[in-house]
């Protein structure tokens, strides 16, 4: 691309006066501008009166010292590129203002013409004007496809295109004009080496200005316009028009761009009787017309030299470089002549005065396309050789295969590495989100168990504790699906178009069976662990039954516990990714893992973290905590105790066998002189030694109501207990369910 041929070339200022209005006739409003040529102007000029009449004035001017009329006249003399009275036609403006910029632009020149002015100084009537007597906008567009036929005519070996942008700046937010969808609303605009970006903003090629003229009608109709004290059909936003114009010669395209604009117009807030959402707008409209304002002051400016201010608002963001940029610009400073609004008059005025000094280099934006073409064979050749090198390269990892390449490199496109990583958490987390399942499910058991093995209701169903521990693995679960949401939405996101290359296949599917292989390891030892402690607690719960010898031999027995049932992936493990990397994927490479697990009991492998649990479990092993009765010191013992108590000598000859042991039950802290009557026979034996040394004081021994209670207390206990072994049972037969399902472990026979 190439920018080339520039001039220097003066802001084109013109003022327009409009009529006066009804209202202001009505009102005897004075006239305070006067058009002295078509290109000079006197503002508040001296009023010559005769003799008589000053007379009469003089007398009135006592009583109304405050009346404009009466007041030191300004005559202030402006002169302009321009001036056109209230008799002007909108042709004439056309032809003194924008028709020339036909010839700017069709000779690969931008141009900008806008209209400034305060509210109701006809800026809508001179950019748009009427369908009867339309405006520049309409006039200039016209006059633009006249001249492209022209040219198609002259020259067919040049290609003519036109295409359009509209848009309006309300309250600092931007929405498309040619487009009434909720998207089009508020705009993001972004500066990309120095030239603005409105993204999403449409753009539409009109074959007839006729077409063109319907969908700016279109877009009026959406410009955001409300009834204003100042005027009826007041605009309250700033409309920006785009041409943009393409010549295509050859290898050369030459693109300029007309841009036409009708600001929204100044108020004085202290003017206007505005209020509420109108007050703020006028805020909006004002904040961005003062920042054109500073523009257009320090580029007027000789002597500033520092940085121009575009920034503040996203109206100078848009004309920077239709101000004193790259382009023609024309300015039409609408005016009212009425005395009422004499300060926006005269600040208009003062405005265009200023901007008639600044300066822009007309610079026009010629595109070589040879070089592009240059470009691109440079581009296709590098390419050439990339793929080459990368089919090079992926026969070379075919030979080894993926299961050699290891981890993804760094060769690999980085955003399938991403896409990779992404798709790897979503199996880890997939499968902590299967734990998490699990576990809850093994802590209802528990629970179950527990509220059989002791009277104590505080961990068991219904209790805040039980629903609370629950309510957090619902909560973990919850948190996890939602991460999974979120990395998906991020896969989704960042899947690129293009294809991967072959090498980033291969070693995406090496890393993703990878990652598989490990989270399949980390399930397992988890779910060994946790059946490992589910079996710890049936052991015990068993020891509190009548047929407390056999139960901890069924449950505990000397082969596996657990054992896989399939040499295949159990479905209970099977993680669904939800989105398919099989596009992408290999079929061939997807059945090889790096280090996959192997599910078979004969061929284990070798980083299995879980094998401890497949060996028999040792009950000896069990962990003593301060709960065990064992550990705990002595205490006072109650007539029961000692009524149910074997003799020490009994207890010493019975060896403590690894059933026993197994069978302790598990005393809480909360627990109940009550519930002694489950105590084992190794705590009765230990207690009894206690009691044999220290007698019981004799206000603690049994009275006949103490007997009579705790029979009824033994009976109790015994209920109890065959309530107990009746669920026990159940759970048994539960448990044994839950092997059966397709749950990875099975009892071994
Ligand atoms: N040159 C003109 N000849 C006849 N009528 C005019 C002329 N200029 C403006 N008017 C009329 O004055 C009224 C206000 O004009 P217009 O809506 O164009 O003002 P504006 O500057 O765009 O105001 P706003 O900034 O509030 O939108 C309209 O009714 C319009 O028809």
């Amino acid at each position: 691309m190439g920018e080339n041929e520039s001039n220097s070339s003066k802001m084109r200022v013109v003022v327009r006066i409009r009529p006066m209005n009804t209202r202001e006739i009505n009102n005897d409003e004075e006239s305070i501008i006067e058009q002295i040529d078509d290109k000079a102007l006197v503002f508040d000029p001296e009023v010559e009166e005769d003799a008589y009449l000053q007379g009469f004035k003089k007398v009135a001017r006592l009583g109304q010292k405050k009346n404009r009329k009466h007041r030191p006249r300004r005559n202030n003399t402006f002169c302009f590129d321009a001036v056109f009275g209230d008799t002007s036609t909108q042709q004439e403006v056309y032809e003194q203002t924008t028709a020339d910029t036909i010839e700017t632009i069709v000779e690969g020149y931008n141009a900008t013409v806008f209209a400034y002015g305060a509210t109701g100084a006809g800026k809508t009537h001179t950019m748009l004007g009427t369908p009867e007597d339309p405006g520049v906008i309409c006039r200039t567009v016209q006059a633009l496809f006249t001249k492209m036929a022209e040219l198609r005519e002259s020259s067919t070996d040049t290609k003519y295109k036109i295409t359009v942008n509209y848009l309006e700046v309300y309250n600092e937010r931007i929405n498309d004009l040619l487009n009434d969808s909720k998207k089009s609303k508020d705009l993001p605009m972004r500066d990309i080496a120095g030239a603005i970006n409105i993204r999403g903003l449409s753009e539409k090629e009109p074959k007839t200005a006729e077409e063109l003229m319907a969908w700016l009608k279109e877009g009026n109709n959406l410009r955001t316009q409300h009834p204003t004290d100042a005027n009826a059909q007041s605009s309250r936003s700033h409309a920006v028009f785009v041409v943009h114009f393409t010549q295509m010669a050859g290898t050369t395209r030459t693109i300029s761009k007309l841009t036409l604009v009708d600001l929204a117009g100044s108020e004085r807030a202290q003017a206007t009787p505005n209020m509420g959402l109108r007050l703020r707008e006028g805020g909006n409209i004002n904040k961005s017309l003062l920042a054109l304002g500073n523009v257009i002051n320090a580029l007027a400016d000789p002597k500033h030299k520092g940085h121009i201010n575009y920034r503040d608002s996203k109206l100078t963001r848009i004309l920077k470089d239709g101000l004193g940029g790259t382009c023609r610009t024309i300015m039409i400073a609408n005016v009212s002549p009425a005395d009422k609004v004499y300060e926006d008059t005269l600040n208009t005025i003062k405005y265009a005065d200023r901007a008639k000094s600044i300066r822009s280099s007309l610079t026009k934006r010629v595109m070589e396309t040879q070089m592009h073409v240059g470009n691109y064979k440079k581009i296709i050749e590098d390419q050439k050789l990339r793929i080459k090198r990368l089919e090079a390269e992926n026969a070379e990892l075919k030979k080894n295969g993926p299961a050699k390449t290891g981890r993804l490199s760094k060769a690999a496109d980085p955003i399938w590495g991403t896409l990779t990583k992404l798709q790897s958490e979503v199996i880890r987390l997939t499968g902590e989100q299967r734990i998490a399942m699990c576990e809850k499910q093994l802590k209802e058991f528990d629970f179950e168990v527990k509220k059989l093995a002791t009277e104590n209701t505080e961990r068991t169903p219904g209790s805040n504790r039980y629903e609370r521990t629950l309510a957090s693995f619902d909560l973990r679960v919850s948190r996890i699906e939602e991460k999974i949401e979120e990395h998906i939405k991020q896969f989704k996101n960042s899947i690129p178009q293009e294809k991967p290359t072959d090498e980033v296949k291969s070693q995406q599917a090496a890393e993703v069976n990878y990652q598989k292989s490990i989270m399949y390891q980390s399930l397992c030892g988890k779910l060994f662990e946790k059946i490992k402690q589910q079996h710890e607690l049936i052991v015990k719960v068993a020891a509190l039954s009548d047929d407390n010898d056999k139960l901890p031999e069924v449950l505990c027995p000397a082969q596996p516990p657990v054992s896989f049932s399939d040499e295949s992936l159990p479905e209970f493990l099977k993680i669904e990714t939800r989105f398919s990397f099989d596009d992408f994927v290999p079929a061939k490479s997807i059945s090889r893992t790096r280090r996959g697990i192997v599910f078979n009991r004969s061929e284990p492998t070798k980083k299995r973290p879980v094998s401890a649990a497949r060996k028999p479990m040792p009950t000896s092993s069990l962990k003593k905590t301060k709960s065990d009765p064992a550990l705990r010191p002595s205490r006072v013992r109650t007539p029961v105790d000692r009524q149910k108590a074997p003799s020490s000598a009994e207890t010493k000859k019975r060896p403590i066998s690894r059933v026993d042991a197994a069978s302790e039950p598990k005393k809480r802290k909360t627990e109940s002189p009550k519930s002694s009557a489950n105590k084992s026979a190794l705590d009765s034996s230990i207690e009894n030694e206690v009691r044999q040394e220290k007698p019981l004081p004799r206000y603690m021994q049994a009275t006949a109501t103490s007997a009579k209670q705790s029979r009824i207390r033994q009976k109790k206990a015994e209920d109890r207990r065959k309530e107990n072994s009746q669920r026990l049972k159940e759970l048994k037969e539960r448990q044994q369910n839950i092997h059966k399902k397709p749950f990875p472990f099975k009892s071994s026979p």
